[in-house]
């Protein structure tokens, strides 16, 4: 059975500053979740809660919960290595180490452990293969990562995250700053490995959101205005805000 995840009466603040307001909101297991809300509403804020690194930001707290498979990830004995290994990340900008294609996969294994090399090849080969990207990089992959195009880095980050087995993958607008084809490739990437995964994205671009998610929750203020399935969300939303919001930003 799958594991629950979970946030129940999350409130994550800046100071004095409420970010986020009591948030309380399932993903569902082999699913997309989609956050969207205007600027300044609080997504990012929460996606990085979800594996506790909002708690680098000096001055931020949080008070609340969340759940996975039982266990209160907002305790302080959470060991957040090992959680950022059960739920990985991926920023809006390609970051991949200034190392070679191969280094920047083989990273996380081996610093949970792994030392054989032919286990290490496994992995970067799987790893490169799920994010879409072995067939283009297979004869260069001690070519330095850097010399990858960006929707190519991209996918290299996607693989770096993958190379751990995360059970939940946070990605952070992760095709903004790319061109069309290389957004589309993401795209296609996120429907294939949400069969393994529970994915959670924020995006700007609803276009998007209607694509490739089934889940869809619109923030605004710091608060979660609603929460369902994209379908409904998008033809049939119960608040005018969402509404709003949506026929604002489609087209
Ligand atoms: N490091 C920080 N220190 C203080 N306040 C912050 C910090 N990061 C975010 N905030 C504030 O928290 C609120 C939520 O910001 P957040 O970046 O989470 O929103 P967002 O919806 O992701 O915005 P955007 O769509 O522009 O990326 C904003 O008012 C922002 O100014």
């Amino acid at each position: 059975m799958p594991m629950p995840f979970s946030t129940e009466d999350l409130s994550i603040y800046y100071g004095e500053f409420q970010a986020i307001k009591n948030i309380s909101m399932g993903f569902p297991a082999a699913s997309v979740t989609a956050l969207i809300g205007p600027s300044g509403c609080g997504k990012s804020t929460f996606l990085r809660s979800l594996n506790r690194m909002n708690d680098e930001i000096a001055g931020s707290r949080s008070t609340g919960h969340i759940w996975m498979d039982g266990i209160d990830l907002t305790a302080p004995h959470t060991d957040v290595i090992k959680l950022r290994q059960r739920i990985g990340m991926v920023w809006q900008r390609p970051n991949p180490f200034y190392k070679s294609i191969y280094e920047n996969i083989a990273f996380g294994p081996r610093y949970y452990g792994i030392k054989n090399r032919k286990q290490l090849d496994e992995i970067v080969e799987t790893s490169l293969r799920r994010a879409a990207l072995w067939d283009e990089v297979k004869d260069r992959l001690k070519d330095s990562a850097l010399a990858l195009s960006g929707g190519q880095q991209q996918r290299l980050c996607i693989a770096r995250a993958l190379s751990v087995n995360p059970q939940i993958l946070l990605l952070d607008e992760p095709a903004s700053a790319l061109d069309p084809v290389s957004t589309g490739k993401i795209e296609e990437l996120i429907t294939e490995l949400k069969k393994d995964l529970r994915i959670v994205i924020v995006t700007h671009n609803m276009q998007q959101a209607a694509r490739v998610s089934d889940y869809t929750a619109y923030f605004y203020l710091g608060t979660l205005v609603e929460h369902g399935e994209t379908d409904q969300i998008f033809t049939n939303p119960e608040k005018n805000s969402t509404q709003e919001y949506i026929m604002g930003r489609f087209g």
